[in-house]
């Protein structure tokens, strides 16, 4: 996989980058516990951050990898993806660009949405957290964007009931929190990555976003304080988010069992 710093207007194949993702890779994976940045920690053997391009790069849309590197980590990020191919003649024609994040993620992914050539229509934004992502439902979101929505997510529906709950502050912090209401589950869905935008809008909502300091936790959020209609496709169940360590657990479970689909 060929890392390299040109910020160029095309693909590694010379044509025209129409769809690009943006992977902010960039956090430090406190949740996790100590030890490497959360994206280079290995998953069988190859880094988080390896998976989550080659899942990306795997679509057929995509032509264009920005990758968003822990701010003092660029060059090992860039070191790291030299060292693994990309296989199969799709992804050969895929070209990576790795870019320092920022302090925050919604910072990282602004970093990343500048290195992506005007050229790009289709800008999908995944987690490097998010390695297991199966290549059919990044194709989805991609379609769908291309298909007319501005904003894209790919979602899935709540398993727990969820309760909101009155958070004790002062002298009663750390008393049990109040429920004050439990939505209606039916009506809720577990947000994934990649989302998928149209270039324009995702750009109108970082700069909208930058200006007012209104962070949200994810893309999406910014996008619908623009009043853009944001909607839902089919998540997977394989694209969660490794977050804790008993998710590293659950990584590996699936890509045993993928080995063991595979016949390998
Ligand atoms: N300043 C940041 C923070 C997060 N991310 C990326 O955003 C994705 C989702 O964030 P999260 O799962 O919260 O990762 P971390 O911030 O590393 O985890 P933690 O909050 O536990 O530190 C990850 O791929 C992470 O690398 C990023 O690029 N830049
Ligand atoms: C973007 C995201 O993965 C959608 O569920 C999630 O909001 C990221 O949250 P994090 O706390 O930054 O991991």
């Amino acid at each position: 996989m060929s890392a390299t710093p040109d910020h160029g207007g095309s693909g590694a194949s010379g044509r025209p980058a129409r769809t690009a993702a943006v992977i902010p890779a960039a956090g430090r994976g406190v949740r996790l516990g100590p030890g490497a940045p959360k994206a280079l920690r290995p998953l069988s053997g190859t880094p988080m951050l390896v998976h989550a391009v080659r899942a990306m790069a795997g679509s057929r849309s995509v032509s264009l990898v920005v990758v968003v590197a822990p701010p003092d980590g660029a060059d090992e990020v860039r070191r790291l993806l030299d060292a693994y191919p990309l296989s199969g003649s799709l992804t050969d024609t895929t070209e990576v660009v790795v870019v320092p994040g920022g302090e925050t993620r919604q910072e990282s992914v602004r970093k990343g949405l500048a290195a992506v050539p005007e050229t790009v229509t289709t800008v999908l934004v995944h987690d490097a957290a998010r390695p297991l992502v199966p290549v059919d439902t990044v194709d989805a979101v991609a379609a769908a964007v291309r298909d007319g929505s501005p904003a894209v997510v790919p979602a899935l529906p709540l398993t727990d009931t969820v309760k909101r709950v009155e958070p004790r502050t002062g002298e009663r912090a750390g008393e049990p929190e109040p429920v004050v209401g439990t939505p209606e589950r039916a009506l809720l869905r577990a947000v994934q990555t990649p989302q998928g935008f149209d270039r324009a809008t995702l750009v109108a909502a970082h700069e909208k976003i930058a200006l007012e300091g209104e962070g949200a936790t994810d893309d999406a959020g910014m996008v619908e304080r623009l009043g853009v209609e944001v909607v839902v496709v089919p998540g997977h169940e394989e694209a969660f988010k490794v977050t804790r360590p008993l998710d590293l657990v659950l990584a590996e479970a699936v890509l045993a069992r993928r080995r063991a689909n595979d016949g390998f």
